[in-house]
């Protein structure tokens, strides 16, 4: 059963209890405004549209104090993945449904790669095989949130997965919906569907609440999982994962998870540990 926490004592204990503060984003903290002094913070996101670097620039336009090496999206923990547990050799490629923040990584991590922004693919031309050359050095295909999905990337996501032998499919995260400012849209888990649908074949999933996001920030980070805990928007993701690696997990109301999802007759089976309506209500714990 979650602890409802709405009290300055329960949050004040709260906040003594755990070091290391793992914050989902999209749904949690572009709606909340200020972190916990003293503490470890950590920022943990699906959203694969931007790299460590360009949230860097996010914080810092939202004025929330981030450094690079505690920014950890799924764009930066697939090229890891594809990088240094798939190892994929250096002459082969990625073919990318996605955006900059995913190129970016993949720069970052010397992996070679097609697609994603190029303005041959993110064409509403009618696509036809007559005019497509199959790279045979593509042995991925990584699929992650994409504002500019298309027939044409889809075909030829389909084409290296059915026609490239031992190619791997790949994504960034499952998402089905994201929380603009504006209301929800599809997620990265409605761009990969298509081809999921066509192939009749699940991906590899690399973001929350898969193990692979956690082996990401294990490998860079020393936390203690007893005095760590995730607070997120999203039960599937952000609080399985949590619940998958052994750390508390504090759900908040302010993105895609609303109270009729965690009470009720259709509660959801996945039960946080802590409830509260807005990281924002933390802010009573240092007194501002
Ligand atoms: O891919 C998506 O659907 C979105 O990026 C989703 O919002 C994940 O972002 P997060 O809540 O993990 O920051
Ligand atoms: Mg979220």
């Amino acid at each position: 059963m979650a602890v409802r926490i709405s009290t300055p004592t329960e949050y004040e204990s709260l906040v003594n209890k755990y070091d290391t503060w793992m914050f989902d984003c999209d749904g949690v903290l572009w709606h909340g405004d200020r972190l916990i002094d003293g503490k470890r913070v950590l920022f943990v996101t699906n959203n694969a549209s931007k790299s460590r670097k360009s949230y860097k620039g996010k914080f810092d336009q939202l004025g929330v104090e981030a450094h690079v090496e505690e920014i950890y999206g799924s764009a930066y923990a697939s090229a890891v993945y594809i990088s240094s547990v798939m190892k994929l050799p250096k002459d082969k490629k990625v073919y990318v449904i996605g955006m900059a923040g995913i190129e970016e990584e993949l720069r970052e991590e010397g992996v070679s790669f097609i697609g994603g922004t190029d303005p041959e693919d993110c064409t509403l031309e009618p696509f036809t095989l007559t005019n497509f050359s199959l790279d045979p050095d593509v042995q991925a295909v990584l699929c992650g949130l994409d504002l500019r999905v298309n027939y044409t990337k889809i075909s030829k996501a389909f084409q290296y997965l059915t026609r490239n032998p031992g190619c791997q499919f790949l994504v960034t995260n499952e998402d089905s919906t994201f929380p603009s400012a504006d209301g929800l849209l599809p997620g990265a888990g409605a761009i990969s569907a298509p081809l999921r649908y066509a192939l009749e074949k699940d991906p590899i999933s690399i973001g929350k609440p898969a193990k692979t996001m956690l082996d990401c920030i294990q490998a860079k980070v020393n936390f203690d999982p007893e005095r760590t805990i995730m607070i997120g928007d999203r039960l599937n993701t952000d609080i399985l994962f949590g619940q998958a690696g052994g750390l508390a997990t504090l759900l908040v109301l302010t993105g895609i998870t609303s109270e009729q999802d965690i009470t009720g007759p259709n509660a959801s089976a996945i039960v946080p540990d802590y409830v509260t309506q807005s990281i924002g209500d933390l802010r009573v714990v240092n007194g501002k």
